[in-house]
């Protein structure tokens, strides 16, 4: 078997993939509007009651309709997965690997079609949708490594007398809960993890894009992944979401998502229940408010370059974005001035005729923004953007506020829109306090060319992920391990070499020979 590489990204600038692309598009276009079940022990269910999935470029396009769970219907869920756990369990770890290498074979064939039907149901403009098709491959290709990897456990050491063990066997049954902004890498990720390690899941995608989720388990099926292993259970957050994250079987959650629900699912879990005899693991990957800091002495056309991508990449809908910027104050006006300047270079439409930026996901998020686009205008000078429209789609141009106070809500919150607030700072120990000044800890970057404020920084910039010279986007599965401190989650680190242990328990097995 080859190392594990991340699969390349498409390159649009050659016509023959802009015009398979296009052609994708097309497909799934032809596609929109069908009706998917909720699956549970292999069977397709179609109910009355549906979750219905729109264009969020486009309101008036219906992408398709999901069967909704209701909570009788989580609970069948729940009896197959507890019921297929007692086979999928003793499965060789090899072979479960396999069936995720045979997805990622699936995928890699038609990687497009699956992009474009993010650039339909989560507006995402292509190369981000490339990306995220990109990032569930490596999910697959990693996980599937990993999982033979830690096949045979760990060395322990053995005294004359006895032979010493330590393995991972897997948990049980697991909820896995995704967010819209990445719909399939991060919900393929999370399910895949979990399903590797020998555990049966219940799949709860995100409600404006369920679309892709169920694709995505139709692949899975393809691949040969036997029934009951992964339940689709598309619902009610507050609904189904609590029923299952109470549940006496449920063995642990893997969530991703806001601090709110993050927090709420976590306080939950910890909850024993009548019937339940273990305590539920948690894994949470929740919000962040990041922040590229820039340095005196920094690369300044880098510097604008790092602080723009990383604020209006998807619309600013990466729990990574960098939504602060914090410059020193003898280049502040410059970088300033600079990103506006380059901010205005990037096109805002509909992701399928190819822009840089879509619109926001739903209505709730087009006012959540909206509203803060309100404050930002009583909290600093709005210098760039600020107009919204959504009489067809959910648009908001990018938005630059400048000369926030250190701890101005828009400083503080996470706003997951094209929102960028600029805030100067004295030196290097007030950089360093501002971008540590929040309740979170998921990304940042530091541009600069002095050495002593990169190791500085390497200890002091109190983040989960960290990026140097760059945007503070785009961690690749396998390079950048992905995950934050404080109120962005448990630091779990998808893609990297910790994240499948986190599925498992270690035995200790001694023998006395
Ligand atoms: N840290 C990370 O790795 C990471 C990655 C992506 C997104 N995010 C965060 O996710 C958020 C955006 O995604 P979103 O808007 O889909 O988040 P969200 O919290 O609104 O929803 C996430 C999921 O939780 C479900 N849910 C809602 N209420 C629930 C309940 N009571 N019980 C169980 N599940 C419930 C939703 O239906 C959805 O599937 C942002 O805060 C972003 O920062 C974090
Ligand atoms: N892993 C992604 C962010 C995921 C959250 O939205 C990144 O690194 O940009």
């Amino acid at each position: 078997m080859k190392p594990y590489a991340q699969e390349p990204l498409t390159d649009f600038s050659l016509e023959k993939n802009k015009i398979a692309f296009q052609d994708a598009l097309k497909k799934v276009e032809n596609e929109c509007g069908k009706d998917y079940p909720i699956v549970i022990g292999g069977e397709k269910i179609f109910t009355e009651e549906k979750i219905v999935s729109i264009n969020p470029a486009n309101k008036n396009e219906v992408i398709g309709r999901v069967s909704k769970a209701d909570k009788k219907l989580a609970e069948e869920a729940m009896q197959a997965a507890l019921h297929t756990f007692e086979t999928w369990k003793n499965w060789e770890p090899q072979h479960r690997a396999n069936i995720l290498f045979k997805a990622s074979a699936i995928l890699r064939r038609r990687k497009h079609e699956f992009s474009a039907w993010m650039v339909k149901e989560a507006g995402k403009p292509w190369h981000e949708a490339d990306a995220d098709t990109a990032e569930a491959i490596d999910f697959l290709e990693y996980y599937g490594r990993e999982m033979i990897r830690l096949k045979e456990g760990v060395p322990v050491i053995s005294r004359p007398g006895e032979i010493n063990q330590y393995t991972y066997i897997p948990l049980g049954v697991g909820v896995i809960i995704s967010p819209f902004n990445f719909p399939l890498a991060i919900m393929a990720g999370t399910a895949v993890a979990a399903i590797v390690t020998g555990n049966t899941i219940l799949l709860k995608p995100a409600n404006s894009t369920p679309i892709v989720a169920a694709k995505f388990v139709e692949l899975m099926e393809e691949a040969g992944l036997p029934k009951g292993v992964l339940n689709f259970v598309p619902g009610s957050g507050a609904e189904i979401g609590d029923y299952l994250v109470d549940h006496p079987k449920t063995r642990f959650i893997s969530f991703t998502g806001s601090r709110e629900v993050g927090c709420r699912i976590y306080e939950r879990a910890a909850k024993v229940n009548p019937g339940q005899k273990w305590l539920k693991r948690v894994i949470a990957e929740m919000g962040g408010k990041d922040t590229v800091v820039v340095d005196r002495d920094a690369d300044i056309d880098l510097a604008v370059e790092s602080i723009v991508y990383s604020a209006f990449g998807f619309s600013g809908q990466k729990c990574s974005a960098g939504s602060r910027a914090v410059v020193h104050q003898d280049i502040y006006h410059e970088v300033l001035e600079k990103a506006i300047a380059f901010t205005k270079t990037l096109t805002v439409g509909n992701p399928a005729e190819g822009h840089f930026m879509g619109p926001v996901i739903d209505e709730h998020a087009f006012k959540k923004i909206t509203n803060y686009i309100e404050i930002g205008k009583l909290e600093g000078k709005l210098m760039l953007g600020g107009e919204a429209d959504d009489s067809v789609g959910y648009f908001i141009q990018p938005t630059i506020f400048a000369d926030l106070d250190e701890n101005a809500r828009m400083m503080q919150e996470e706003i997951f829109g094209p929102v960028l607030a600029f805030c100067k700072a004295r030196d290097f120990d007030h950089m360093m306090e501002i971008a540590n000044n929040t309740d979170y800890g998921l990304t940042g970057a530091l541009i600069s060319n002095n050495r002593e404020h990169i190791e500085r920084a390497r200890k002091e910039f109190h983040v989960g992920n960290l990026y140097f010279n760059r945007n503070c986007t785009g961690a690749v599965v396998g390079h950048q391990p992905f995950g934050g401190f404080n109120m962005s989650g448990t630091d779990s680190k998808a893609g990297g070499p910790d994240y499948l242990i986190l599925h498992m328990q270690a035995k200790s097995i001694s023998e006395k020979l």
